[in-house]
């Protein structure tokens, strides 16, 4: 599949990264045909050395070909205990290891109906984002806990609100603060994709059921080349 997107978009006008499961970086990333396609972990650990089995650090993921990695997803923070505290020093390891560090915000269902939204969203930004990112180094991914994987989407109004937000609390801290890059998660389809690409400070989407076929992400490549 990431032989046939690139096949596709041999000179994308919009970076395209692919972060398989820890076991297919080395291989994803030696793929003769991989073109354009940067390829990604899905979480690294703290340390950069020392005894910590079963864990992988950031310069492990670099020597394999990665150039980012995906922090402090919602399915860390659910199944690992995750803390934006934890998911800080993981990306200082990544920083550290030259990787481009993804940061995952959002909120859980229950937090949205309680109007806690940008409560939380704000909380996870500062204490998830590193003071030494940069625009270059980070990217911000927006991801409502109750958008992922269930085919429901916040409205187009709601997603400007919280990367309306992102956007603000970024430029307050950093001096390129509007330059990071914020992408939206959570059912990202080729059928909506031009529409939430059209939306105030979304930059790019961050797709996982539809990213496991190349017919399905081309089309989501495309609305963002021509976003
Ligand atoms: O976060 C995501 C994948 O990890 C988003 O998943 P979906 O695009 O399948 O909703």
């Amino acid at each position: 599949e990431v032989a046939a997107l690139a096949a596709a978009y041999p000179a994308p006008t919009c970076e395209m990264l692919i972060c398989p499961p820890a076991t297919l970086v080395a291989a994803a990333a030696s793929l003769p045909g991989r073109g354009a396609i940067q390829i990604g972990g899905q979480d690294c650990h703290t340390g950069t050395s020392g005894a910590h089995t079963g864990d992988i650090a950031a310069g492990m993921l670099a020597d394999a070909g990665a150039s980012h990695v995906i922090l402090g997803h919602s399915e860390r923070r659910a199944d690992h205990g995750e803390t934006d505290a934890l998911v800080r020093a993981k990306a200082e390891a990544a920083l550290a290891a030259g990787l481009i560090a993804v940061i995952c915000v959002g909120e859980t269902e229950a937090d949205r109906d309680a109007g806690r939204t940008l409560d939380v969203v704000g909380t996870q930004l500062v204490g998830s984002v590193p003071d030494d990112a940069t625009a270059a180094t980070v990217v911000i991914a927006y991801e409502p806990v109750w958008a992922i994987g269930t085919g429901r989407t916040p409205t187009l109004a709601q997603i400007a609100e919280v990367h309306d937000f992102l956007r603000a609390g970024l430029v307050a801290r950093f001096d390129d603060g509007d330059g990071f890059r914020l992408l939206y998660g959570g059912s990202v389809k080729p059928a909506n994709a031009a529409e939430i690409f059209a939306v105030s400070n979304v930059d790019g989407a961050l797709v996982g059921g539809a990213s496991l076929k190349a017919q399905d992400f081309g089309p989501i490549v495309a609305a963002l080349a021509s976003a």
